[in-house]
């Protein structure tokens, strides 16, 4: 597989503090990759290394085969689109005319405006200036600016942070849709239901290490104790261990129509990030 980021031993210290600690880890073309960690886990600062904002205290990060270093200079740039709380839109021109400054910027078609205003849902509000603009509002017309040139890799701060579950269920389609176009995406966020309905692999970043880095499923299957629950017609519910001794059990439970659902017991990535980690994900 074609690894668009590459982090080899990745360290980064401030003063004396050091909040990445020998991070490794490969992103894969076309993957949602999502990087979740509690607030100050180094999210951003991983974030900002790999766009070349900042450099590492020891260790390498490649992003499309070129040191993280070297990718802030305009040839790449253009492969990248970066969404960070970092707006840096004009606050009295209109939505409209800050994404065409950016067109401009890109040499894009205006055109792609309609595209990108359609995705987040403001083709209705793009003549308001943006300083009169709400927080998710804001947020999305920054995840607009970075959609407009198309980027192969975009990097995605807490997307949909300030914003309401219907919005966010719109952001999470059009990821989706740019994931099936090829669009390599990271992800950072503290929301885990983002995280299992949007992200191909999710890596948890704590103590400046990852500390888990998979599938969602798998990860919910490791961390599975096998058993599942039954609920029953009377109220009750019945926890049984999956294996076959229990086949009986629930075959006799169908043929008395005893049975409302049954499910088995495989817990959130919350659930796994506070077992690993020892503390809950905000
Ligand atoms: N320029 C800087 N100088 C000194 N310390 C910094 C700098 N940038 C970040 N830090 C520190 O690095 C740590 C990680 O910060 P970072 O912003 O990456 O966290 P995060 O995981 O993105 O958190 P959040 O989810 O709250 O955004 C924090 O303790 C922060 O104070």
């Amino acid at each position: 597989m074609e690894s668009v980021i590459a982090v080899n031993s990745l360290v980064k210290v401030f003063s004396d503090k050091t909040v990445l600690d020998h991070l490794q880890f490969k992103v894969y073309k076309g993957e949602i990759f999502g990087f979740l960690g509690p607030s100050g886990a180094g999210k951003t600062v991983t974030i900002k290394i790999l766009t070349g904002q900042l450099s590492p205290t020891d260790g390498s990060a490649y992003v499309f085969d070129v040191p993280s270093t070297e990718i802030n200079s305009p040839q790449y740039l253009k492969k990248l689109g970066i969404m960070t709380d970092n707006s840096g839109l004009y606050q009295r021109l209109t939505i409209y005319d800050n994404l065409k400054l950016y067109c401009e910027l890109y040499r894009v078609s205006v055109k792609r405006i309609g595209d990108v205003l359609e995705m987040v849902q403001l083709q209705d509000v793009q003549k308001k200036n943006v300083a009169t603009l709400s927080k998710g509002m804001t947020q999305r017309v920054i995840l607009a600016r970075a959609l407009l040139h198309e980027p192969e890799l975009l990097f995605l701060d807490e997307p949909t942070a300030a914003l309401d579950p219907v919005n966010s269920k719109h952001i999470h389609k059009g990821l989706l849709e740019l994931k099936e176009k090829g669009t390599t995406i990271f992800l950072t966020t503290h929301d885990m239901n983002e995280a299992e309905s949007v992200c191909d692999r999710v890596a948890f970043l704590d103590k400046g290490k990852i500390q888990l880095l998979n599938k969602p499923k798998r990860l919910r299957q490791r961390f599975s104790d096998a058993t599942m629950t039954l609920e029953l017609v009377d109220g009750s519910t019945v926890v049984l261990e999956n294996g076959s001794e229990n086949a009986q059990k629930v075959y006799e439970y169908m043929l008395a129509n005893q049975i409302v659902s049954i499910h088995t017991n495989e817990p959130t990535l919350g659930d796994i990030f506070v077992h690993v980690t020892g503390r809950e994900l905000v």
